[in-house]
C-alpha cells in the first residue's frame, strides 16, 4: 500500500504510472516538492528529485529498462548475492524480478511512518527462482521520502523455509555527482578492504578520503555506519547512515570499462559514483522463522556541512 503523512493531503502525495514495458512505477511526493520514483521492476528506486526539482541520483542515458534487465543507474537491489560468486546470475535476480505492492507489511517504528511519503513491496521466489536459489523467503523493502527530502529504504528479508539459508546484499546506489574528479569520500580511512580489480585481495585504504584517477572497484569491510560523499563543485554532500549493513561498495568505471558497457552513455562514468551499503563479507545467516533488516538512509547537505559532524 502506499502511504503518505497525514499533515497534507494524502491523494496528492502519490501517483502510479506504467513505464513503456506497461511494468507499474510509484512516485512519492513531500509537500516541499521533493519526489522518488520507484519500479516494480526490481523494486529499483528509479529517481530522487529535490525540492527545486534536481535529480539525486545517475541514470544512464542508455540505461533504458529493458524487462527483465534492470535500468543502469537509481538503486538497484542486489539480492541474494552480490558479485558473480555462484551459479546465481551477477548481483542475484532480485533486481529483474516484478515486485508487489505489499497491502499489509508487519509494522516497522513509527518514526518510519510518520512524516514520510512511502511504498511496501514485497518479493517472493517463484517456481523458477527455487530451481536456481531453493530458499523460500519474503523480501519486504520500504522506500520513504521525508518531509526533510531524505530517501530511505529498508529491507526486511525473512526465512519462510524449514532449512537455513544465507546470502549476501547491496543498495547499489548510483550518486550523481558534478564530475567524478570533483568527489572524495570520507569516513573509510583506515579501513580494510576488498579489491575486485586485483581477484579480491584485501587491503588497508592509506588515504585520509577516497579520490579518483582511474577505475575503483572495491568492498569495504566492517565499515562505520556513516558515510560522506561531497561533491566540490555542485557544493553538497551525500550522507549515508546505515544499519544492518556492515560493507561499503565504491565503484566508478572509469573510461575503459564503461565504454564496453553497452547500456553506458559516452563519458558518463564521469557523472557517477556507487556508493552501497552492503553485507557481503559475511554473508547474513537466518534460520527457519528469522528476519534481517538492512537500512539504508541518504541525506543531501550543503557542503559546509564538516565530515567531523558524521
Ligand atoms: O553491470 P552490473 O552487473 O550492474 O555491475 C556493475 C558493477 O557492480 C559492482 O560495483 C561490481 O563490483 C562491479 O564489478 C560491477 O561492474
Amino acid at each position: 500500500m502506499v502511504h503518505s503523512a497525514v499533515v497534507w493531503d494524502s491523494r496528492l502525495a502519490l501517483e502510479t504510472t506504467k513505464d513503456w514495458n506497461g511494468i507499474e512505477q510509484i512516485v512519492l511526493r513531500n509537500s516541499k516538492g521533493g519526489s522518488v520514483r520507484v519500479s516494480l521492476h526490481g523494486g529499483q528506486v528509479i529517481s530522487w528529485r529535490n525540492e527545486r526539482g534536481e535529480e539525486l541520483l545517475f541514470t544512464s542515458s542508455k540505461g533504458i529498462l529493458k524487462h527483465p534487465k534492470a535500468m543502469r543507474g537509481g538503486i538497484p537491489i542486489c539480492f541474494p548475492q552480490f558479485g558473480n560468486c555462484d551459479s546465481l546470475e551477477q548481483h542475484g535476480f532480485a533486481r529483474n524480478k516484478i515486485w508487489a505492492i505489499d497491502d499489509d507489511p508487519p509494522p516497522l517504528p513509527s518514526t518510519d511512518s510518520n512524516g514520510k511519503s512511502f511504498v511496501d513491496l514485497l518479493l517472493k521466489p517463484s517456481e523458477e527462482d527455487l530451481k536456481f536459489w531453493p530458499h523460500s523467503f519474503e523480501f519486504r523493502l520500504r522506500v520513504s521520502l521525508g518531509m526533510d527530502g531524505n530517501l530511505t529504504l529498508i529491507s526486511r528479508v525473512r526465512n519462510v523455509n524449514w532449512k537455513p539459508f544465507s546470502f549476501s546484499f547491496a543498495y547499489h546506489s548510483y550518486l550523481s555527482v558534478s564530475d567524478i574528479s570533483e568527489v572524495r569520500i570520507e569516513g573509510l580511512e583506515t579501513m580494510d578492504y576488498f579489491d575486485n580489480l586485483c581477484k579480491r585481495e584485501r587491503f588497508t585504504e592509506q588515504g585520509d578520503a577516497i579520490t579518483f584517477e582511474s577505475e575503483i572497484d572495491r568492498i569495504y569491510l566492517s565499515s562505520p555506519n556513516c558515510i560522506a560523499v561531497l561533491d566540490h563543485e555542485r557544493k553538497r554532500t551525500f550522507v549515508l547512515r546505515k544499519e544492518g549493513l556492515p560493507d561499503v561498495v565504491v565503484w566508478n568505471p572509469w573510461d575503459k570499462k564503461s565504454k564496453a558497457m553497452s547500456d553506458f552513455g559516452d563519458d558518463e562514468y564521469n557523472q557517477m559514483v556507487c556508493v552501497d551499503g552492503a553485507a557481503i563479507e559475511k554473508p547474513v545467516a537466518l534460520k527457519p522463522g528469522e528476519e534481517w533488516t538492512g537500512r539504508l538512509e541518504i541525506a543531501v547537505v550543503p557542503s559546509s556541512f564538516c565530515s567531523e559532524d558524521l
